[in-house]
């Protein structure tokens, strides 16, 4: 029997998180986003990720406005920067968002990086948003084992999600034990290694499923209990990325990804970036 698999995932604090997301990475502030987030509304996703730094969250803000989707159905994440780390200056980063955007609340409120000495503060400032009703939910962003031990020895409100780098070439899955341990939702970034999907297993599961390389993928992420936010700009490869809840992957194909292994990133090491 198929498995089937909800939209939604419960976060700790109860709030429904869509599974599947648009992820809006070098998406070009005006036209482009507005366009990439109308046709993501329009073919039936209901997240976005944006964040301080990608410039362009006026654009999510418009398009979701302008959708015809009630507001409450649409769960919107940003995060707070690097430059803009700190209580205060966290607090400060927060209002600008939010005016940028112009939804009301934030749906998740993430912390972009672990910035060393600087992420505990942040994070005081995510629970103060938090209990002001500001965002429905909070949580971190490229946070290793020792980041969250680190933080959740020292905040009031576990973090909720934690978004990180992860897809067949790095399959993180310490990470994802610890998280599902504690409760937290690993979300996935760059999940589709930023269009790399010429691998021969990808090719062959495509032939067997009938389904596109980029749809194996995204399906791998959903059956691992792992939230999802492929980027694209192209109408057709956001329908495309949609079309992962009517198939399912056999446990034996589900391992021969997770063989794909290399430990391999695309992105910056958490414990090793300078931006
Ligand atoms: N928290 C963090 O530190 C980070 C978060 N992120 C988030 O994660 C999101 C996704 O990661 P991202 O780095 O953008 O990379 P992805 O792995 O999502 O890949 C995006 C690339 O793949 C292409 N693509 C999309 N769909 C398909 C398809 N069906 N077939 C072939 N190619 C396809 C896109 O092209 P095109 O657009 O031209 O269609 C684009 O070039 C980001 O947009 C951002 O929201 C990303 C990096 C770091
Ligand atoms: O896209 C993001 O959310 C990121 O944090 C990264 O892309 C990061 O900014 C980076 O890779 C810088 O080179």
């Amino acid at each position: 029997m198929k498995m089937s698999i909800d939209s939604t995932v419960e976060l700790l604090n109860g709030v429904a998180m869509p599974r599947l997301g648009l992820g809006v990475w070098r998406t070009q502030e005006g036209e482009e986003v507005e366009r990439a987030v109308g046709a993501a509304l329009q073919a039936g996703y209901r997240s976005i990720d944006t964040a301080s730094m990608y410039g362009n969250e006026a654009g999510v803000g418009r398009a979701v406005r302008d959708s015809g989707v009630p507001r409450e159905q649409v769960f919107v994440t940003t995060k707070v920067w690097n430059d803009q780390q700190g209580y205060d200056n966290t607090l400060r980063a927060f209002e600008q968002s939010a005016a940028n955007l112009g939804l009301g609340h934030v749906d998740l409120y993430l912390i972009h990086w672990p910035v060393k000495g600087k992420y505990k503060d942040t994070y005081r400032a995510l629970e103060e948003l938090y209990e002001q009703g500001r965002v429905r939910a909070i949580g971190v962003s490229n946070f290793l084992e020792h980041h969250l031990e680190d933080l959740m020895g020292a905040c009031r409100i576990k973090p909720m999600v934690n978004q990180v780098e992860m897809h067949p070439l790095l399959t993180r899955k310490k990470l994802l034990m610890f998280c599902r341990k504690e409760g937290i939702q690993l979300e996935s970034w760059r999940p589709l290694m930023q269009g790399n999907l010429d691998l021969p297993l990808l090719q062959e599961l495509s032939r067997k499923y009938g389904k596109t390389p980029a749809q194996i993928v995204i399906r791998w992420h959903l059956q691992l209990g792992v939230v999802t936010i492929p980027k694209s700009v192209t109408e057709s490869r956001i329908r495309e990325n949609a079309g992962v809840f009517d198939f399912e992957l056999e446990p034996e194909d589900m391992n021969r990804i997770d063989e794909l292994n290399e430990n391999r990133r695309f992105g910056a090491d958490p414990d090793n970036f300078d931006f």
